[in-house]
Formats: C-alpha cells, structure tokens, sequence
C-alpha cells in the first residue's frame, strides 16, 4: 500500500484487506483512509472486486454512445414531469456554462426512471452491472469512513439506508480550445461518497495541501472522494474534498456514481462532532432534497457570478 505522502499523489488502498480475515492489514488500510478523508478526501482503490474489463466495457459503450449525432443523444432527453430525483437521460451543460461536458445520467435500475438510447444495444445492461458493483462498492467504503469516524459499528448503514437518490453519470469532456480547457470548475461533491472511473486521457485534477495535483489514469482503479454530506455530519472533521477536471486535446470519457443519502433525510452536524465534544455545529440542518435541487440549479442556470454559486457554505452557521 502507498500512503501517498508525496505532495503529487494520493494514497492507493488495496480493498482486498478489508475481504480477508487479516487484521493488521485492514487497521493499516483504515488509518490510511482516516488520514486522506481528514486532509484533502481523496483516495483510489484497487481489488475494489469491480472487473476492469466490465469498467473498460462501459467506457467503450458511452463512447460509442456520446459519438451519435446530437439528434440521436437527445432521444433519450429527461422526461418533463418524471418523479425522479433528477433527470435521468442525457443531457448537456448549457451553452453558456463555463462547464465543457455533455453526461447520460442513470438511477438505481430498481425504481424504473431509467431512459436508455437503442444504440448501442449493450448500453443497458452493462451500465446497469457496473452500477449494482459500484453500490457495493460504495457500501463497503461507507463501512469504513462509519470506522474511520469513529461512530457505532453500522450507523451510517442505519442512517443511510435508501437508495433511491444514488446516481451514476456517464461523462464527455470536450477537447480543450486555444483558449479554454475548463472541463469540469473546481467543486466538491454534494452528496456521501463519490466512486469515479476514467479512460486513459487524464484531466481530474484534486486540491491537496493548496496544490492541484493530477489524478494518474490507470486501468482498472477507482478514484474515491468524499462528499459534502459527510463533511456535514463529521461537523467538518471528515473533508469534503475540492476537485475539477481540466480539458485535454482531445475528448475524455469517464463514470461517476454518487451515493447519496435520501431526499427525505434531515441533516446536520452529528453529537458525536458537536454535543458530545463541546463542539457548535457549523452548520444548520437541512432536507438533503432541498440541497440537491438548489445544486441542480447551479447546473441548469449557471449564476454569472461564481460567488453566486450555491454550496454546503449556504448552510454555515
Ligand atoms: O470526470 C471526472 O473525473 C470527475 C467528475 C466529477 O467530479 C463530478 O461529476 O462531480
Ligand atoms: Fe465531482
């Protein structure tokens, strides 16, 4: 294992630790997450248990996808008046967003809001794979940081027991221009965990120590973030963490799949990190829904003015 102490890298966690029975290596693997997730939040993964060629398959399906004419693409645009969380299908980033991608947006292939394109006919099915392997996935690393955080064995568990507002995108970034190369603006999650894979072009970017410092493609890994909805409840102590994707030369192509928390949840800073430890809760509590619906507006009516952007900052008390 590496624990990414170098400035231009993050730590490599070999999850096949947390399948054996060996304790040494699992406490090793914990501290070395606890450590990431209280820093700068990020990490990547390796016998995560997701086959790499399933991950390469759908890589290739959404380029195939994302090679249709517009006209096909927007075949599968959102359903006006779909009850789902948010719109499902392809959709991308208005003209005028500072945000040069186009992304196809699946939920859980359980609560049926899933639109899918005719081509490529395997589309379906290996999105829908990739997707039950990476809330397993998903599941797992909640485990871990529920450890890392020191709380009861399961609460997390407990607590975030809906699956109803995960999401996967698919993502196409744009190659850069002469003049810009903004695929994706400097962000953080809004959601509990982020698991992302990637082809090989490169351009995810994560804030560490004050550096940018560029996430190394490699076949096969995951790159692990976390996400506002933790840094909530940790009361700050667990970061939630900063990133961007910056454009190359030519079209980049990657998955991301956010486990979340329902919308229906009340959030706020937990007693273990503010009651129990003398501590003010920096932030209000709030419904998860009413937070992701003001980030969706961000997306569909980019503000002018970055400082208009809405954030987990809205929630500072
Ligand atoms: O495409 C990537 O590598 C990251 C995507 C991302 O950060 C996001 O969609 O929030
Ligand atoms: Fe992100």
């Amino acid at each position: 294992m590496d624990d990414g102490d170098a400035e231009n890298t993050i730590p490599t966690v070999d999850l096949s630790q947390f399948f054996s029975k060996e304790e040494e290596g699992r406490k090793l693997a914990t501290d070395t997450i606890a450590q990431a997730c209280q820093t700068y939040g990020f990490f990547r993964i390796i016998n995560h248990g997701v086959p790499a060629e399933l991950m390469a398959r759908a890589l290739d399906l959404s380029k195939q996808f994302f090679a249709l004419p517009d006209e096909e693409k927007h075949k599968v645009k959102p359903i006006e008046g779909s009850k789902a969380p948010l719109p499902a299908g392809y959709a991308r980033q208005p003209e005028h967003s500072k945000d040069k991608n186009e992304y196809f947006m699946v939920f859980s292939p359980d609560l049926g809001f899933n639109l899918y394109p005719d081509q490529p006919a395997e589309f379906k099915g290996v999105i829908e794979k990739c997707y039950q392997r990476l809330v397993e996935v998903a599941s797992l690393i909640q485990e871990i940081v529920n450890n890392c955080m020191g709380l009861p064995p399961n609460f997390l568990k407990e607590y975030n027991s809906s699956r109803n507002f995960d999401f996967m995108i698919a993502l196409r970034y744009f190659p850069a221009t002469e003049t810009e190369n903004n695929g994706l603006s400097e962000h953080q999650d809004g959601n509990c965990i982020t698991l992302v894979f990637q082809d090989e072009i490169g351009g995810l970017e994560i804030l560490k120590n004050d550096n940018w410092i560029q996430i190394e493609p490699s076949e096969g890994d995951i790159i692990v973030n976390l996400g506002d909805m933790i840094q909530v409840l940790s009361n700050n102590k667990f970061k939630s963490a900063t990133h961007r994707v910056i454009q190359k030369g030519t079209h980049r192509h990657s998955f991301a799949f956010f486990f979340s928390i329902d919308g229906e949840k009340w959030i706020e800073p937990l007693p273990q990190f503010t009651t129990n430890i003398g501590e003010p809760p920096k932030y209000r509590g709030f419904h998860y829904k009413e937070y992701m619906q003001l980030r969706m507006r961000n997306k569909t009516h980019p503000p002018s003015r970055p400082e208009d952007v809405i954030h987990i900052a809205h929630y500072s008390i």
